[in-house]
């Protein structure tokens, strides 16, 4: 539904040209959620606001329902913009007005009829929850709550795609989970397509089936969200995967344990985290298991586990020990050295 090929959008800047987006491709199905990931400056902005074209890219094509978005007329353009709605980091409300005018007058614009008009506000303002703020104005509510006004003008233009710029980066993090139940709950009882642009990677793992890591405008790793928390290949997805678990031990550590055995991280995802596979290790082998760190973390798709383990023994038995766990589905990784 959202198709975004091979897309370069360079600006011209103090005589210099800078490239913000070379060469992404990203293919979003209908009803899923999609996310990019990426530092400050990695060009993810810039990206989606070519999905609708309020950037429009140097080279590439925007395909939204198979529909090319540089082919159409401005009239053509304006009817698919309108299946697409945008919420961003800062609100971007009307502070003069209420909440109900906030969402009315977007809707009077978009020439929704004045005795329809209610009925729309009221409704999308009980989907966010927010039913008795109407007369309020932005300045008394809270980030949470003008983010779900934001999110309730948004809807009710009824989109089919919604862009999230950035929309919990100033919120705290008890709000910001609030506002991730919410983008997903619109997703499932809407269907509601969404592509956000974060720098939260708890924002990936909670809501997103696919995710796109980017950086100095490419797109490095991409995949589904399971795949990418349970093998992470590229430089740049480890760190982002260190801030929501601490991956690392220091190097004199494992330094130090692996003279006697092998430091070892596990992954276990989907049905092997059921299984006691460190017990069995050490009933079947001459290996001890000494747990170093442990994580469980809970993905929109599935679960993914991460135990890191000196695995004290032998070389002879250690060998047999990995390759017991690796013939039970555990993923394995050793730290600082293969086992000799
Ligand atoms: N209108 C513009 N004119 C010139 N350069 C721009 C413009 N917009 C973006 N850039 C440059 O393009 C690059 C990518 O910026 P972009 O805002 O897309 O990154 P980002 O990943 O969204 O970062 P942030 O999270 O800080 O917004 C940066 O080097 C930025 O300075």
């Amino acid at each position: 539904m959202i198709e975004l090929k091979n897309i370069k959008k360079t600006f011209k800047s103090n005589k210099k040209l800078i490239t913000a987006v070379d060469g992404v491709s990203i293919s979003v199905k209908e009803g899923e959620i999609h996310g990019v990931i990426g530092y400050s400056g990695a060009g993810k902005s810039t990206l989606i606001r070519c999905v609708n074209l309020l950037e429009a890219p140097t080279e590439g094509e925007v395909l939204i329902n198979g529909e090319n978005l540089l082919e159409l007329s401005s009239e053509e353009l304006r009817k698919v913009r309108g299946g697409i709605g945008m919420i961003f980091q800062h609100f971007n409300l009307l502070q003069t007005v209420t909440v109900y005018d906030n969402i009315a007058i977007p809707l009077k614009l978009s020439g929704v009829a004045k005795k329809d008009l209610k009925v729309r506000v009221e409704k999308y303002l009980e989907i966010v929850g927010l039913s008795d703020r109407a007369a309020n104005y932005p300045s008394q509510l809270s980030g949470g709550q003008k983010q779900r006004v934001a999110i309730a003008r948004a809807l009710s233009l009824e989109p089919k795609i919604l862009l999230s710029d950035e929309a919990t980066s100033a919120l705290d993090p008890e709000t910001t989970d609030s506002i991730l139940d919410l983008l997903l709950k619109i997703n499932r009882e809407l269907g509601i397509t969404i592509l956000l642009i974060t720098h939260e990677m708890n924002v990936i793992q909670k809501i997103c089936d696919e995710v796109y890591v980017m950086e100095n405008g490419q797109v490095v790793e991409q995949g589904p969200t399971l795949e990418l928390f349970a093998k992470p290949e590229h430089p740049t997805t480890r760190k982002f995967l260190n801030t929501i678990s601490q991956r690392q031990l220091s190097d004199t550590l494992i330094e130090t344990l692996n003279v006697s055995g092998a430091v070892t991280r596990l992954t276990f995802v989907g049905q092997s985290t059921g299984k006691p596979a460190l017990a069995e290790i050490s009933k079947r082998f001459a290996v001890t298991p000494n747990i170093l760190a442990a994580n469980i973390i809970e993905l929109k798709n599935g679960i993914v586990g991460n135990i890191t383990v000196h695995l004290e023994g032998d070389a002879i038995a250690l060998k047999k020990a990995l390759n017991y766990l690796r013939d039970v589905g555990i993923r394995i990784e050793q730290l600082g050295g293969q086992i000799r």
